[in-house]
């Protein structure tokens, strides 16, 4: 039966030209969006600038067209900033799918090195215990910058995995500042509407010296942030195969399939990858593991029951430290975790790290439920509204693990949505579950998580603000105090291994 054709898809009356953007917010503009799925339905049309935008507010749509549709539904919006004049089009995330091979080969690369399977093997899983030891001993020393310490242990992981970079002697070659930088081009290069030059390309050829020109000269310093990003870690691992002992890496690993004999585009696809590495992993995984401090003081029943678990596995009999536990938990105690690991499900579902995702682009003129929907329209899938569906998800704004353990569980299965969509969907996603449940497990183990005390002795209540394309919340204060002594030495001497 044909449906009947009905235009476009309804939504929200915006001006001549300009079209909808003074609705927009600057900021959150997921929870805008949101209101709009309200008031118009799942599958909204607005247009920025002249761009039709499509809004897709629930997993069924957002399946029906990213996923089911990924052939037509899978490239990106042209960046000229970002992409073309800094350079992130050499990477993933802004690359096109339709008809590039490097597209494909990236993909490949992500799924040789951290797919479900490369995530399941012991050397991958044993690298991210160690590292994730440094996060607890930082916790331990310095509890109050929590937040400078995810992103520091996140920073130092993917130098580990990506060139064999180690952790633990201090960053002779600067790479964490190197890479800082070139993510700080890359966010600034990102910012919707910041550059004339992203809604008006043929910009791209002004000379520097050009009036008005100047992003010109900002694209060429970020470009050489981003250059350095790709050189100075890559020749690291050169210097280090010559010296006849590298330590194990992915960059590694690659160059020693090809025995020596890369060629000059295979060398730079490698380089490109591991910056991808640096692009999607950097900021996304501490502010999950920032969200997960900030539930926990929230939430301190959550807490108690998450802990009494670890502790049920973990206290031997007759253990010297009465019900604490006498080791670190490890990613084979997962499966006797089920709490923790809803836990985890509801850390990506809370707060998502990527409420809107990235953009992608329809590359053929197409027709959803009778509605046309045009060639070179930007669809964005609004993960928060999917992610804080009531129906999916009762009491959505609450933080409520249980809900991944009824029998009918259809709320596991949305979380992944967490991740975005189809062919473009998260090529970290293993790899990230994996960081965050350790980090959850053994910071559960260790520590007390409380809200914080002022001079007066007053509780503080943590306030819950977000903001940023990828979403982190605002400083807040907290307690992370060791839940008993006994355990420093249960992590001292889990340390020495
Ligand atoms: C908190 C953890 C993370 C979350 C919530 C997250 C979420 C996302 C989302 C929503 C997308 C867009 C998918 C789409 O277009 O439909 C994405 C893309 C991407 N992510 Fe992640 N991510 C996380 C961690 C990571 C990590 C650790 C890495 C790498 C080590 C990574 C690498 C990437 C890359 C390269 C892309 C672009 C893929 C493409 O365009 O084909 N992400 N991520």
């Amino acid at each position: 039966r044909r449906t009947r054709r009905r235009g476009y898809p309804p939504g929200p009356r915006g001006l001549p030209l300009i079209g909808n953007i003074l609705q927009i917010p600057q900021d959150r503009q997921w929870l805008k969006w949101a209101e709009w799925k309200a008031q118009y339905g799942d599958v909204i049309r607005i247009s920025i600038l002249g761009t039709p935008t499509i809004i897709l507010s629930s997993m069924q749509a957002a399946t029906d067209l990213l996923e089911s549709r990924g052939n037509i539904y899978s490239d990106r919006p042209t960046a000229t900033m970002a992409g073309e004049l800094v350079g992130w089009s050499r990477g993933l995330g802004y690359a096109q799918a339709s008809n590039n091979p490097r597209f494909r080969e990236l993909r490949r690369l992500f799924h040789q090195f951290m797919g479900p399977r490369a995530c399941a093997e012991d050397t991958l899983l044993r690298i991210q215990e160690r590292e994730n030891k440094r996060l607890l001993r930082k916790l331990l020393s310095d509890p109050d910058n929590f937040d400078a310490h995810a992103r520091n242990c996140t920073s130092s992981l993917i130098l580990v995995l990506a060139y064999g970079y180690p952790s633990n002697l201090g960053d002779p070659l600067d790479l964490v500042k190197i890479a800082e930088d070139a993510m700080e081009g890359f966010s600034v290069a990102s910012e919707p509407g910041r550059w004339w030059v992203d809604s008006f390309p043929v910009l791209k050829h002004l000379p520097t010296w050009f009036p008005g020109a100047s992003f010109q000269r900002e694209a060429q310093r970020m470009r050489a942030d981003l250059d350095r990003l790709f050189d100075v870690p890559y020749q690291y691992v050169k210097k280090e195969i010559s010296s006849g002992r590298p330590n194990p890496s992915f960059l590694l690993s690659y160059l020693e399939e090809k025995n020596g004999q890369e060629s000059a585009e295979e060398e730079e696809l490698v380089q490109a990858f591991a910056a991808a590495l640096y692009s999607g992993g950097a900021e996304t995984t501490p502010s999950a593991l920032t969200s997960f401090i900030l539930a926990m003081a929230l939430n301190p029943e959550v807490q108690d029951r998450a802990q009494m678990e670890i502790d049920a596995l973990l206290t031997r009999p007759n253990s010297p430290h009465g019900s604490i536990p006498t080791r670190l938990p490890t990613f084979e105690d997962r499966a006797q975790l089920p709490y923790i690991s809803a836990v985890v499900k509801e850390i990506w579902r809370w707060q998502p790290s990527v409420p809107l995702g990235l953009p992608h682009v329809v590359t053929q003129d197409d027709e959803y439920r009778g509605y046309t929907i045009e060639k070179g329209s930007v669809v964005w899938a609004n993960i928060w509204a999917i992610l804080h569906d009531e129906k999916i998800f009762p009491k959505p704004f609450s933080f409520r693990p249980e809900r991944y353990l009824t029998k009918d569980d259809k709320a596991s299965a949305t979380v992944a949505a967490a991740f975005g969509f189809g062919r473009r969907i998260c090529p970290g996603m293993h790899i990230a579950d994996n960081g965050v449940f350790i980090a959850i497990a053994t910071i559960l183990c260790m520590f007390r998580i409380s809200k914080s005390v002022d001079e007066q002795g007053k509780i503080v209540e943590p306030i819950i603000e977000y903001d940023g394309f990828i979403s982190h919340p605002r400083p807040f204060k907290c307690k992370i105090e060791l839940r008993s002594e006994e355990l420093r030495s249960v992590i001292d001497t889990d340390l020495e291994h």
